[in-house]
């Protein structure tokens, strides 16, 4: 009897102990992962076991992918994708600069914060009506990456999802497409901007070509609710936006890359730039502003575009100075030649022109290289639009041609009540209608517009006080008008400009 009792009080120890660590192992079950263990050691029967007592599958992001310096796109995405649920439902954060990366973009974001789950931490997300759970890890840095590299001396983060193998279907289809695309919206709406300007020089740095941009964070204040400009024509270009934005499936569809070309011309000081900032601000891209003049080949020309980044306007600025665009097109061997006299170990011409060539130019445009990377403006501005070379500005380069004129009366009531006040047109009604007179008759840029109604005293910011700022613009129209007719026989217009012939006395 003492015999039977002891093997029973023995037999319920074991059985104690083993409820106990089945306990901790069910509990654990989806962070051991015997289905890895199997795979390791056993058979596929054993496999098969494992499946049935591990049912949790798992993905894992890693930050640098083999043996990259540059952490991983899918990595970041997922980071921004649990900032908002990790800064809700986690303990303990991570906390980086914002602009990740020079020295200058920390200074700019100084601010900024971005947050993400710290090491060990673990956070749950429902997706149709499907749990899933993140965690993040970190693992040492391999011992054979390239020892100068910053990212190479850090720890190796990733992010781990853990889900039921019934889901599987849900999450590696559906799920991670929603956490990606998720995660860039993210990414966008907390990135600063950035305008951009080439820096590429002499061509080689011990054997490896540099950055080939620069960048500031990019803040023009230009909206388009504060360009004056004809309300339809507006209208039409705020439209022309809104279509290439949503027109993913249409360039697919049709077989075009994914851009568009934009020339706008005018007169100076009409608003060809501002309009740039103010897309630029509609559209919440970057901007790529090209310095022609700096860029020695063709060949640098093709490197500058590979490495612009896609949602973004490129701009070349006063083309028709930048480079010798004047229809006159070269022979062969002069545009061979020219392609030699870009090579960085000769000597350079002095010249303020580009040693790119409009053929160089056309197939930046739309050559094969043009449809590398996607969504993206391509904006040319000229005084000249008459001295462009006709191919460069045809149909399919440049898919919408913008003129930006001098100012007409509703450009300037425009202007005058976002300089002034909202009821100075009302308010000031006769000398409003001086200037509608004046300008039928004369020619003035938005820009001198503007700087004649911009009050120059706090006192001239009040309506009652205005009128001295409507004095100077009647004034200065009048001096306009003045000086164009003294100049007027003796002038010649040539196009937009007017060239004074000398006068023989
Ligand atoms: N249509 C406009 N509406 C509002 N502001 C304008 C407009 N046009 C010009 N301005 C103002 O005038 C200034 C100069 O304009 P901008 O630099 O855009 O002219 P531009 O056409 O690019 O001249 P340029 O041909 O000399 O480069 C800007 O600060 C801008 O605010
Ligand atoms: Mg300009």
């Amino acid at each position: 009897m003492d015999e039977a009792l002891s093997w029973f009080g023995q037999a319920s120890v074991v059985v104690s102990v083993l409820a106990v660590c089945w306990t901790m192992i069910w509990q654990n079950l989806q962070h051991i992962h015997l289905q890895q263990f199997f795979a390791r050691n056993f058979n596929r029967r054993a496999r098969r076991l494992a499946a049935v007592v591990d049912p949790y599958l798992s993905v894992t992001f890693e930050e640098y992918e083999g043996g990259r310096i540059k952490s991983s796109d899918a990595f970041e995405e997922v980071k921004a994708y649990l900032t908002t649920a990790s800064t809700r439902d986690v303990r303990h954060l991570r906390a980086e600069c914002g602009g990740g990366g020079s020295r200058r973009d920390a200074a700019a974001d100084r601010d900024r914060l971005v947050l993400s789950m710290a090491k060990g931490e673990e956070v749950a997300d429902v997706f149709k009506d499907v749990k899933v759970w993140w965690s993040a890890a970190a693992v040492p840095p391999p011992q054979d990456t390239v020892p100068w590299s910053r990212a190479s001396r850090a720890e190796r983060r990733f992010f781990r999802l853990d889900f039921h193998e019934r889901h599987r279907d849900l999450v590696l289809n559906e799920y991670l497409t929603h956490v990606r695309r998720q995660g860039r919206d993210v990414m966008a709406k907390n990135r600063q901007r950035r305008l951009y300007t080439n820096i590429l020089k002499e061509g080689y740095d011990d054997g490896f070509y540099r950055d080939v941009w620069t960048h500031v964070p990019f803040d023009h204040p230009k909206t388009f609710d504060k360009l004056a400009m004809d309300p339809a024509k507006k209208k039409e270009i705020i439209d022309d936006l809104d279509m290439f934005k949503k027109g993913k499936d249409y360039h697919k569809r049709v077989g075009k890359p994914w851009k568009r070309g934009y020339l706008l011309y005018g007169p100076p000081g009409t608003g060809k730039s501002t309009m740039v900032a103010a897309m630029a601000n509609y559209l919440e891209y970057d901007v790529y502003d090209f310095e022609l003049t700096s860029v020695n080949t063709n060949t640098d020309l093709r490197k500058l575009l590979i490495e612009t980044k896609s949602r973004s306007i490129m701009v070349f600025e006063d083309i028709d100075c930048s480079l010798d665009v004047t229809g006159e097109r070269k022979s062969k061997d002069e545009e061979d030649n020219e392609e030699k006299d870009g090579d960085p170990r000769r000597p350079k011409k002095k010249d303020t022109t580009s040693k790119v060539t409009l053929s160089g130019l056309l197939n930046f445009i739309d050559g094969l290289w043009s449809a590398c990377g996607e969504e993206r403006l391509i904006v040319f501005t000229t005084n000249h639009v008459d001295k462009l070379d006709p191919a460069l500005i045809r149909t399919g380069r440049m898919d919408k041609k913008i003129e930006m004129s001098y100012c007409d009366f509703e450009s300037f009531e425009f202007l005058a009540r976002m300089h002034l006040h909202e009821d100075v047109v009302e308010v000031y009604r006769a000398q409003c209608d001086r200037v509608k007179a004046l300008l039928e008759e004369v020619d003035m840029a938005p820009v001198d517009v503007g700087e004649h109604l911009t009050p120059k005293s706090p006192k001239e910011l009040k309506l009652e006080n205005v009128g001295p700022c409507l004095e100077r613009l009647v004034t200065a129209l009048l001096e306009k008008d003045k000086e164009d007719a003294r100049s007027g026989p003796q002038a010649q217009v040539d196009g937009q400009d007017l060239v004074v012939v000398e006068d023989d006395n």
